[in-house]
């Protein structure tokens, strides 16, 4: 993509006013972007930026953020026409940035800008569930959900990424399986799940290679269910190392449907969403984006 005519840049509002992140912009529009910068107070307001900018013709929508502010923006885009959708480009902010981090942008805010503004959009994939909600990155149920929406804020601003894990080994004595059924065709399974993980993307939770096959322009879904009957310190180095494990069960998908008895709540992109079945499916080449051109979540 040559230089956008009217580019917009969604800043989630906590990462939003840094030396770094203003000088970059500033660099750019001296060079000659054109862009615009939005910057969000709550949930709801990036969906509503990416509105105005496809209002106002936006060729392309910098996500800036965190999974959070990724997911927010790649959602709202992907329900908008599929003749007017902006392309999607990365300015990663947020703690864990799972999603920028696996596609190997650039964490330097000027150089994950440039990228935005010249790389090449790719089309990927997104998933749908309960035919309106998206994830972008990984939806995750059982133990990952409760690190990482129970972890204070607080612990993620002062150890990033780490504070995900030293608060789930703080939380050991309260974590609880998930009972649940996972059916689609040709598959099925009925048990109870530590960690349930569902990849477009690799990595969640500040690192953590829950599906580390998953590929972002494949149309498959990668499931991954960690199953109760391993103990904490094997869960634990198999969430960490990625390794093999005869409790871990893998699947490449592009549907499925979980089902729980009791209320659950599975985790999409860091969002929780709760309830007893979730239908999900790949929504393929679902949106552009400008990733690397040796991105290692691109086949
Ligand atoms: N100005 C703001 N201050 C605080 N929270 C905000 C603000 N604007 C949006 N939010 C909230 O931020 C959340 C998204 O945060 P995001 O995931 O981008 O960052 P993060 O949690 O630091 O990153 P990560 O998910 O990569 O760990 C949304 O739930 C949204 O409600």
């Amino acid at each position: 993509m040559a230089i956008s005519p009217n580019a917009f840049i969604i800043l989630n509002g906590k990462g939003a006013n840094t030396p770094e992140v203003r000088d970059a912009i500033k660099k750019l529009r001296e060079q000659g972007y054109q862009l615009e910068v939005r910057v969000t107070w709550e949930y709801g307001d990036a969906g509503r930026y990416v509105t105005e900018a496809q209002r106002q013709h936006a060729e392309l929508i910098i996500a800036g953020g965190g999974d959070g502010t990724i997911n927010e923006v790649a959602a709202a885009i992907v329900q908008l026409n599929s003749h007017s959708r902006p392309a999607m480009g990365i300015l990663p902010l947020g703690t864990a940035n799972d999603f920028a981090t696996a596609c190997q942008i650039p964490e330097q805010p000027y150089q994950a800008l440039i990228l935005a503004l010249n790389g090449n959009p790719v089309a990927i994939d997104m998933v749908k569930v309960n035919q309106q909600h998206y994830f972008i990155n990984m939806a995750t149920g059982g133990f990952g959900t409760k690190i990482t929406t129970e972890t204070p804020d607080k612990l993620k601003a002062a150890l990033g990424g780490f504070s995900y894990l030293l608060h789930g080994i703080t939380q050991a004595n309260t974590l609880k399986p998930d009972n649940c059924t996972i059916t689609a065709d040709n598959f099925h399974w009925s048990g109870e799940a530590l960690v349930i993980g569902i990849g477009n993307g690799k990595q969640a939770g500040g690192g953590h290679p829950l599906c580390p096959d998953a590929k972002i322009n494949d149309g498959q879904l990668q499931l991954a269910i960690l199953m109760a009957d391993e103990s904490l310190p094997a869960l634990l180095s198999s969430l960490i190392n990625g390794k093999d494990s005869e409790h871990i069960i893998e699947k490449s998908l592009n549907s499925l449907t979980l089902t729980s008895s009791h209320e659950m709540i599975l985790n999409l992109d860091g969002e929780p969403l709760k309830g007893n079945q979730f239908q999900i499916e790949v929504v393929p080449a679902a949106i552009r984006c400008l990733l690397p051109s040796n991105c290692p979540l691109l086949i």
